[in-house]
């Protein structure tokens, strides 16, 4: 009888390369470790100050600030409305931790709840509601730069439109240098010059994915950032993309509550749509056309409680996954969501961004200016470039942006 021939050995499947370490706030001088042992001290001052809070507030916010700077993470109290969500979201997992040894993206996020709960946000008492970040927000908008960029519309109206759609999709971009908890660390940031060009630029995949000349426009998902001279630029480019039939529905999905000092929550859209019609010039016809677009349902605001999850997108519950699959395409905005879309990881700069989004259900554009040190999708001559000539600050420093798109 021949011999049975011995098989070749199988080739292994290639390797897939384990993604790199989740950031921690663990190492003093690092630009996380500062944003815990400095940031949010100096939040919670500036909530302390911006409203006459009574003794159980002020007690709070004490405890809190001794918890962040020296203590550990504690649970959420037994009755609190969301504590099984919290638990699905890992806090028994953390709790008893340090703030600064658990996943930095995880304990900011918790931050910020804690916060809310300090302050009576969540009730009841007469502080239920109120957004402790509103008189930044108010300041904000009724800032005399606002008025300028709004009254710059006026002589936008007649520029083609090509030039227009690249105006204010640049607007929405660079809208996300306006953030009030980034000013409180970097008082300089917003005066310090924007870099010219972007590190990354996929503008022209961006417009490739939203149908143009007669054809049938599907639905914009439109993940926001910060309230005020972030938001307005968003819905102007909301308006712009409905008008010209590239979105047939703009869904713009909001924070449940206030967080990460200026993100949107559904309130700072009616104050934006507000200042809109209220401004002189175009900016109101834009204002009166969103204002429409919202009473007809093809300008939608979702406050998903998933916006305000102390994880990356990767996680989202599956209804939200089916939102995304359906739209034509996802717009990300800013640089917490860019965080949470590729995974809060010390990822290599020429890690190519589709790679690390791969598992997104639909579509994907992210919008971001840099404040943080995750980047992916750069060429190495970009990389190599900007450490030459910034050391590892073009990272954080808010004056460099880009454009990324996974179709
Ligand atoms: O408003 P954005 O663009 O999400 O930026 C949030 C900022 O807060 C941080 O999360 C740090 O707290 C950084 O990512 C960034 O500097």
């Amino acid at each position: 009888m021949p011999a049975t021939p011995t098989p070749p050995p199988a080739t292994p499947p290639p390797a897939t390369p384990a993604p790199p370490p989740v950031i921690l706030g663990d190492e003093p001088g690092s630009f996380p470790h500062g944003v815990l042992a400095e940031r949010h001290p100096a939040i919670i001052r500036q909530v302390r100050d911006a409203f006459p809070y009574d003794p159980a507030v002020h007690h709070a916010l004490d405890a809190l600030l001794q918890s962040c700077l020296k203590g550990v993470i504690e649970p959420l109290p037994a009755d609190a409305h969301d504590g099984d969500r919290w638990r699905d979201w890992g806090l028994d997992a953390y709790t008893g931790r340090s703030w600064f040894e658990v996943p930095w993206l995880w304990s900011e996020s918790y931050f910020y709840r804690r916060l809310l709960e300090a302050v009576g946000h969540f009730g009841p008492g007469v502080w239920q509601g109120l957004d402790p970040f509103h008189p930044f927000k108010r300041a904000e908008l009724d800032a005399p730069e606002t008025g300028e960029e709004l009254a710059a519309l006026d002589a936008l109206r007649t520029r083609p439109a090509d030039e227009r759609a690249r105006a204010l999709l640049h607007g929405s971009l660079w809208g996300n240098r306006a953030d009030l908890g980034f000013r409180l660390s970097d008082a300089d940031a917003e005066t310090r010059d924007a870099a010219p060009g972007l590190v990354a630029d996929d503008s022209e995949a961006l417009w490739a994915l939203l149908p143009a000349g007669g054809k049938t426009p599907g639905t914009v998902c439109l993940i926001a950032d910060n309230a005020g001279r972030e938001l307005i630029p968003d819905l102007l480019l909301a308006a712009h993309l409905l008008e010209q039939g590239r979105a047939g529905r703009v869904v713009l999905h909001v924070k449940p509550y206030p967080y990460y000092v200026s993100d949107a929550t559904p309130a700072d859209v009616v104050d934006a749509l507000r200042a809109l019609t209220a401004a002189p010039g175009e900016a109101a016809a834009y204002g009166r056309r969103l204002w429409a677009a919202s009473a007809d349902g093809t300008l939608a605001v979702r406050a998903h409680p998933f916006a305000a999850a102390p994880l990356p997108y990767a996680g989202m519950p599956p209804g939200l996954r089916a939102e995304f699959a359906a739209a034509d395409l996802t717009i990300v905005k800013g640089d917490l969501n860019y965080r949470r879309l590729v995974g809060d990881r010390m990822w290599p700069p020429t890690t190519p961004f589709a790679d690390t989004v791969a598992y997104f259900p639909g579509p994907v554009a992210a919008l971001r200016t840099l404040k943080s040190e995750v980047i992916t999708g750069l060429t190495e001559e970009t990389e190599s470039a900007l450490n030459t000539a910034e050391g590892r600050h073009w990272r954080t420093g808010g004056t460099h942006a880009l454009i990324q798109v996974r179709d």
